[in-house]
């Protein structure tokens, strides 16, 4: 043997570390490429900022790239940097000992979780967390040797061997270049990492946006830069396209981009989508998080769970954060808290550059509110902390917009009356549906605004709103005192009208007659056209429909009030059959408030309803 050749022992930790990986059956074994590019693009970025900084950078200038080498018929894989390289002493502090507690700590804890017996397929996903990932090699390589030389002038070259197993060797080398190379003897399980397609594959897959070429066997892998690092005056519109197009694998063009880096409070350079269609909304699955996370251009997580909150699953992109620490495990990426301190700032800055969005381009943001309107909507009934941005962002039509036509709450307090008491909504399941019911009538005869809900979440965000710019919300079909000026004189047909007294009786043999199912019966004092209408007394009737829906065992409809309009003639002609004495006056009764409940949305028993229909239709038809 070589004299001068030096057999060091490995630290306790990282011997018991090696033994663990050596045995490990870890199905993602192939994350070990990531780590060992990952350190060959961090000793290159290192080199580059020397180069930046320093006078002292010895002999002709190698390119900064890294370049990897597959070989079949040998099974090895050879990865080489032109980054700072290691010293002797560099390569047997860096490559023989661990100082840091955290990595100790780890250690000892994959060691104990051994022992305690959860088998040799021990997941090892944390192994680049705690600064050790370049022991990730042994999960698939019997022998690694690594030739290394310093940058620095005079410095001399050096190889570094080992199989795991206790110890490793260190010898003088002749390389006369700077940098690294590591060249793994891969073990006979592992003879897919010799293979070209398969190592494109997985640089693909995890590296593809490392900020310096990567080749296997001379040819660059990573063809995409990393370009949300870029100033947005360097990059083209066709640039952002393309990029969007291969981080989405998408055919269309994107919607709305945003793209923003910030130093403080926390490193963030942020690249994220709209894109151009929610194929949701065409009953396609949900979709799966589409941002990917990087720590200074190395991917963290693809498709990151925990860097945005669940409704902007429909956003695409990037967000790379110097702070975070390089292969962070996934495992507790959803526990930290500098990624959720991450995941809240980018969440604000979106929500802002959306608001700003819909100022600047009120038309466009219109589109992008037909398309993705039930992600801010499921935001808005979820995200507490970003709930005051995204009501922002809401749209709805109202009764003083042309169809498809958009106004914010913001918009509608802007132009409301100057007594108007609160903001109001009136809920069903389209324009035509609203406009035809009996909820409008005051409105529409006072020539007060009111914002149209189409679906069950909109009523339940704005119920849970109590007041958007110190004006209460208020549903139009609720039982509420903050419904427009009730008391003022009604338009009155005095020939017509019920006495009084007889409407006092009149609503007393309603509420006899009607039962359980209503909890009060009243004079109204909102109707115009209509002869009743339904009063929920909590929620509105289309979050009532949905407990309706939910709920099978529900018996019948939560009872509301009643109320009546005794101008009209349907609601005469029943009180003056209740005075006659006649019985058909508690079938026309009924019917009355089955059909406020059907104009208010709710769920209606048909089995009943339609013997008594035919009921009356036969008096109606069938001359006596
Ligand atoms: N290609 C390389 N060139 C120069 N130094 C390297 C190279 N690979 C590893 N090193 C040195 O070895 C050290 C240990 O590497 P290892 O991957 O185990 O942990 P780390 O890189 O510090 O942590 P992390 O994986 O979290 O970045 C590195 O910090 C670095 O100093």
């Amino acid at each position: 043997m070589n004299n001068n050749v030096e057999t060091r022992e490995f630290q306790t930790e990282i011997t018991q570390l090696l033994d663990i990986v050596i045995n490990s059956l870890y199905t993602e074994r192939e994350i070990f490429l990531r780590e060992l590019i990952s350190n060959a693009a961090d000793a290159t970025e290192k080199l580059r900022y020397c180069r930046l900084t320093e006078n002292e950078i010895s002999e002709s200038e190698q390119p900064l790239e890294i370049s990897i080498e597959t070989d079949e018929e040998k099974h090895t894989l050879t990865i080489t940097d032109n980054g700072i390289g290691m010293t002797k002493e560099e390569l047997i502090e860096n490559l023989g000992t661990i100082a840091h507690s955290g990595s100790k700590e780890f250690i000892r804890q994959l060691t104990e979780v051994r022992k305690a017996g959860s088998g040799s397929n021990t997941d090892l996903s944390l192994i680049g967390q705690f600064g050790v990932g370049f022991y990730s090699a042994f999960m698939v390589a019997e022998k690694v040797t690594l030739y290394t030389r310093s940058f620095r002038p005079d410095s001399e070259s050096w190889i570094w061997s080992s199989n795991g197993a206790g110890s490793y060797l260190i010898e003088p080398g002749d390389q006369s270049n700077y940098g690294t190379r590591i060249v793994l003897q891969l073990k006979e399980n592992a003879y897919n990492f010799s293979k070209a397609d398969e190592i494109n594959r997985i640089i693909k897959q995890y590296s593809s946006f490392v900020p310096y070429p990567v080749k296997v066997n001379g040819e660059k892998v990573n063809t995409v830069e990393a370009i949300w690092t870029k100033n947005a005056s360097e990059i083209s519109e066709q640039e952002y396209t393309e990029f969007y197009k291969y981080i989405d694998n998408a055919f269309d063009e994107p919607f709305y981009r945003m793209h923003f880096s910030s130093d403080a409070p926390l490193s963030i350079k942020a690249l994220l989508f709209v894109p151009g269609e929610n194929y949701e909304r065409f009953g396609f699955s949900k979709m799966e998080r589409g941002v990917n996370l990087f720590c200074k251009k190395v991917l963290i997580q693809e498709k990151s769970e925990a860097i945005v909150p669940e409704w902007m699953r429909f956003v695409r992109g990037v967000i790379d954060s110097d702070d975070l620490p390089l292969n962070i495990s996934r495992e507790t990426l959803q526990d930290n808290a500098l990624v959720a301190k991450l995941n809240k700032v980018v969440t604000g800055r979106f929500l802002k550059y959306l608001e700003e969005q819909a100022k600047d381009d009120p038309a466009k943001y219109n589109q992008f509110w037909e398309k993705f309107s039930r992600f801010i909507k499921e935001g808005a009934a979820s995200d507490y902390a970003h709930k005051d941005a995204l009501v922002r962002l809401l749209r709805f039509e109202s009764n003083m917009t042309a169809e498809g036509e958009l106004i914010s709450l913001e918009g509608y307090v802007g132009r409301m009356r100057e007594e108007q008491k609160a903001i109001y909504y009136v809920s069903g399941s389209n324009r035509k549906v609203i406009e035809s019911g009996p909820y409008l009538e005051i409105f529409k005869d006072k020539g007060i605004e009111v914002l149209y809900t189409y679906e069950p979440i909109d009523d339940y965000i704005l119920s849970g709103l109590p007041e958007f710019k110190e004006k209460k919300i208020v549903a139009a079909e609720q039982d509420s005192q903050d419904l427009p000026d009730l008391d003022a004189e009604q338009p009155s047909n005095a020939e017509s009208d019920i006495p009084e007294d007889e409407v006092k009786a009149l609503l007393d043999w309603f509420k006899e007659t009607l039962g359980d199912r209503v909890t009060e019966v009243r004079a109204s004092k909102r109707l115009v056209d209509s002869p009743a209408v339904v009063l929920s007394s909590y929620g509105t009737h289309s979050m009532q429909k949905m407990m309706q829906i939910m709920n099978k065992d529900m018996e019948g409809i939560p009872a509301g009030i009643l109320e009546i309009n005794s101008q009209h003639p349907v609601i005469q002609g029943i009180n003056e059959l209740r005075k006659s004495g006649d019985t058909f006056a508690a079938a026309a009764a009924e019917q009355i408030l089955e059909n406020s409940q059907i104009a208010a949305g709710l769920i209606v028993d048909p089995r009943s309803m339609v013997s008594r229909l035919y009921n009356i239709l036969e008096r109606a038809v069938v001359k006596k």
